[in-house]
C-alpha cells in the first residue's frame, strides 16, 4: 500500500478532505471532466453518478480503489473492476430516506391540487428494495394501501403477494424504484413502455426517481402530446442528463433535476460509507466523528392519524420549488441542469424512522 493515499474526488462530494489526516491527499474535479489522463498518480477515485467508470477510464492508470457516493451503480462497469482487481465501494441506502420523502412530497402536491387526502389511496411500488421497501413502510404507517411489484423478489419469495407490472395500472400512484439494468431476466431499460402508459389515465400519477432510461423519453413525449387525458408525470431522472428533453418537462406535473436523493444527510451518509471503505482498504485512519454530526436528523416527524398529512409533508418539503427552479432554467440546458444540482439548497430529512 502507498505511504500516502492520493484521492481524486468529484467536487460535489461533501466532507472531503476533513475526514482524513495527513496520510491522505484529496484533489477535487468536476465529475463529468474526469479522464484517464487525470489518473496517472491517483490511488483512489471517489465519484458520483456522472462519471462513467470502465476500461476506457481506468486502463493503464494507478487507480486501486473506486468508490461511488451513490446508490445506483449503472455508471460502473463492475465486471471490469473485478477482473482488474480494483477495490470498490458504494453507498447502498445512503439517500433512500431522501428519495422516499421526495416521493411522499410529490404525492402530497398532487393530492393537494386535486383536493384529496391520503385516505383510500392505493400506491403501486415497482422495485421493493431499500427505497421501495422504505416507501412501503411509511405509506403503510400512514394507512395507505400498497401494491408491490418486484419479479426478482417474487421468484425468491413465492409465498408473498406480488403483482405484475401490468396490474400496477390499478393503483392511483405508481412509483418506480428499480435499478437500471440491460441484461438478465428482468431488464429495466424502457420498462415503462407505451402499452403501460396507455393503460393509465389523468386520474393517476406516475413517478420516476429511478433512472431516466427506465422510461423512453421520446416515446413519453409522443404519448403526452397525442393522448387526450394522459397520466400525470413526476420525473426526477431523465435520459441524456444533462441535455434533457425540455419539451417533456413542459408536460410534467413536476419536473426536477435528479435531486430526489439530495437531502443533505443522505449525501454525508454516503461520504461516511465511502471513507470507511477507503480507510479499511488502505489501512489509513478516518475521523468518523468529523462527519457524524451532519448525518443526524433533528426533531423528526412521526405522522399522527389525526393530522393533515398533505399540508404537513409540504411544509417540510415544498417540492414545487425544485420544479420551478428547473423550469426557470430550462432555456439554459445543459449547463443549468448540473448547476442546479451543484447549488442545490440545503434540504433536510424530516421523517422519523419506521
Ligand atoms: N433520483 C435519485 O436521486 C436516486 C435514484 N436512485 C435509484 O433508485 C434505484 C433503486 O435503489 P434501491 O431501492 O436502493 O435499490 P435496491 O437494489 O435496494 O432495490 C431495487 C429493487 O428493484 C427490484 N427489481 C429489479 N428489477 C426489477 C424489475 N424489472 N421490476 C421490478 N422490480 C425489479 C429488485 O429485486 C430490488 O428489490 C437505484 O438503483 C438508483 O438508480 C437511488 C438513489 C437516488
Ligand atoms: O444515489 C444515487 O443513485 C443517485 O441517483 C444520486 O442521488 C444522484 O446523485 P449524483 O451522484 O448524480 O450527484
Amino acid at each position: 500500500m502507498p505511504a500516502s493515499v492520493r484521492i481524486l474526488a468529484d467536487e460535489n462530494i461533501p466532507g472531503l478532505p476533513h475526514a482524513f489526516g495527513e496520510d491522505v491527499t484529496v484533489q477535487k474535479m468536476p465529475g463529468r471532466d474526469i479522464q484517464r489522463s487525470d489518473l496517472s498518480a491517483v490511488d483512489a477515485l471517489l465519484l458520483r453518478s456522472v462519471t462513467r467508470v470502465n476500461e476506457d477510464l481506468l486502463k493503464g492508470t494507478s487507480v486501486k480503489f473506486v468508490g461511488t457516493a451513490t446508490i445506483g451503480l449503472d455508471h460502473i462497469d463492475l465486471d471490469y473492476l473485478n477482473a482488474s482487481n480494483i477495490g470498490f465501494a458504494y453507498a447502498p441506502g445512503s439517500n433512500a430516506q431522501s428519495v422516499v420523502e421526495y416521493v411522499l412530497a410529490a404525492i402530497a402536491f398532487w393530492l393537494q391540487r386535486t383536493n384529496r387526502t391520503f385516505k383510500g389511496l392505493k400506491v403501486g411500488i415497482v422495485g421493493v428494495g431499500r427505497i421501495g421497501g422504505l416507501l412501503q413502510k411509511y405509506l403503510q404507517q400512514m394507512g395507505v394501501h400498497c401494491l408491490l411489484c418486484d419479479p426478482p423478489r417474487q421468484a425468491q419469495e413465492p409465498n408473498e403477494t406480488y403483482y405484475s407490472l401490468q396490474s400496477m395500472s390499478e393503483a392511483d400512484v405508481i412509483s418506480f424504484h428499480v435499478p437500471l439494468t440491460q441484461r438478465g431476466p428482468w431488464p429495466t431499460r424502457h420498462l415503462i413502455d407505451v402499452a403501460f402508459l396507455n393503460a393509465l389515465s389523468a386520474d393517476q400519477l406516475l413517478i420516476n426517481t429511478a433512472r431516466g432510461d427506465i422510461l423512453d423519453n421520446q416515446m413519453a413525449l409522443y404519448y403526452v402530446q397525442n393522448t387526450a387525458s394522459p397520466v400525470n408525470l413526476v420525473l426526477d431522472v431523465w435520459q441524456n442528463e444533462p441535455m434533457i428533453n425540455a419539451q417533456l418537462v413542459q408536460h410534467c406535473l413536476l419536473a426536477t433535476p435528479h435531486i430526489a436523493g439530495y437531502a443533505i444527510e443522505g449525501k454525508w451518509r454516503a461520504t461516511a460509507m465511502l471513507c470507511q471503505a477507503l480507510s479499511d482498504y488502505f489501512q489509513v485512519p478516518f475521523k468518523r466523528t468529523a462527519l457524524d454530526r451532519n448525518i443526524r436528523v433533528n426533531d423528526p416527524w412521526q405522522p399522527q392519524s389525526n393530522e393533515n398529512k398533505v399540508s404537513k409533508l409540504l411544509s417540510y418539503y415544498d417540492i414545487s420549488q425544485d420544479d420551478q427552479a428547473l423550469r426557470n432554467e430550462i432555456k439554459n440546458l445543459p449547463q443549468s441542469f448540473d448547476k442546479l444540482r451543484k447549488n442545490y439548497p440545503t434540504r433536510h430529512e424530516f421523517l422519523a424512522s419506521v
